[in-house]
């Protein structure tokens, strides 16, 4: 299978150095901790590039959760692993690698805010521009038209996760 390009890996790298600025300043003045919630599995390499550019501490956490099965949503989100820590009176970063529908966030957002944390805010590096999702995301990446894409944490069966650029199967 061949992978059309859509958005090299320099231009991925620059918008995630820009993006650690924007959460930096952000949050200076509130605080100068945050819980970075990684969302597992897509998130894993937008996370380890975010962090290195967040001029704060960053304290990590990890949530597993699924719900596609190859390019289609089951509308089911199933919880793998959740978090090992309260965030009572913590700020809250939900680090997400693509919003399509916003069921995922939607579900991690209801359950987050159950446990009183400060605030929770959303990066996420890709944004899809065909769902009217309604959900507030203070620090997007980049907005991509309805397909579906590979790379950069992003899978299609498992595979592609490993690319540094996200592209689309032609
Ligand atoms: O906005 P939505 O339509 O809910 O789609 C977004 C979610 O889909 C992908 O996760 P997936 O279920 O494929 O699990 P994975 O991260 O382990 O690949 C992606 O990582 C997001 O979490
Ligand atoms: N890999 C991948 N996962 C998704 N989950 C929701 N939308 C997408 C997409 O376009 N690609």
């Amino acid at each position: 299978m061949a992978i059309h390009v859509l958005i090299e890996e320099d231009k991925i790298q620059k918008k995630v150095r820009e993006i650690g600025k924007n959460i930096t300043d952000y949050y200076k003045d509130k605080t100068d901790e945050i819980i970075a919630v990684c969302v597992l599995k897509g998130s894993v390499n937008y996370f380890s590039d975010l962090v290195k550019n967040i001029d704060l501490d960053v304290i990590y956490n990890f949530i597993q959760v699924s719900s596609y099965s190859g390019e289609i949503t089951t509308g089911v989100v199933k919880v793998k692993s959740w978090l090992d820590e309260p965030l009572e009176n913590k700020h809250v970063l939900i680090v997400e690698d693509i919003i399509d529908t916003g069921n995922t966030l939607k579900y991690i957002i209801k359950y987050l805010q159950r446990q009183n944390p400060l605030s929770i805010e959303v990066t996420s590096i890709v944004v899809k521009k065909a769902h009217e999702h309604g959900i507030d995301v203070k620090f997007p990446g980049f907005s991509i038209e309805d397909k579906f894409v590979v790379g950069y944490g992003l899978d299609y069966e498992e595979k592609y996760r490993n690319l540094p650029y996200i592209g689309y199967i032609i």
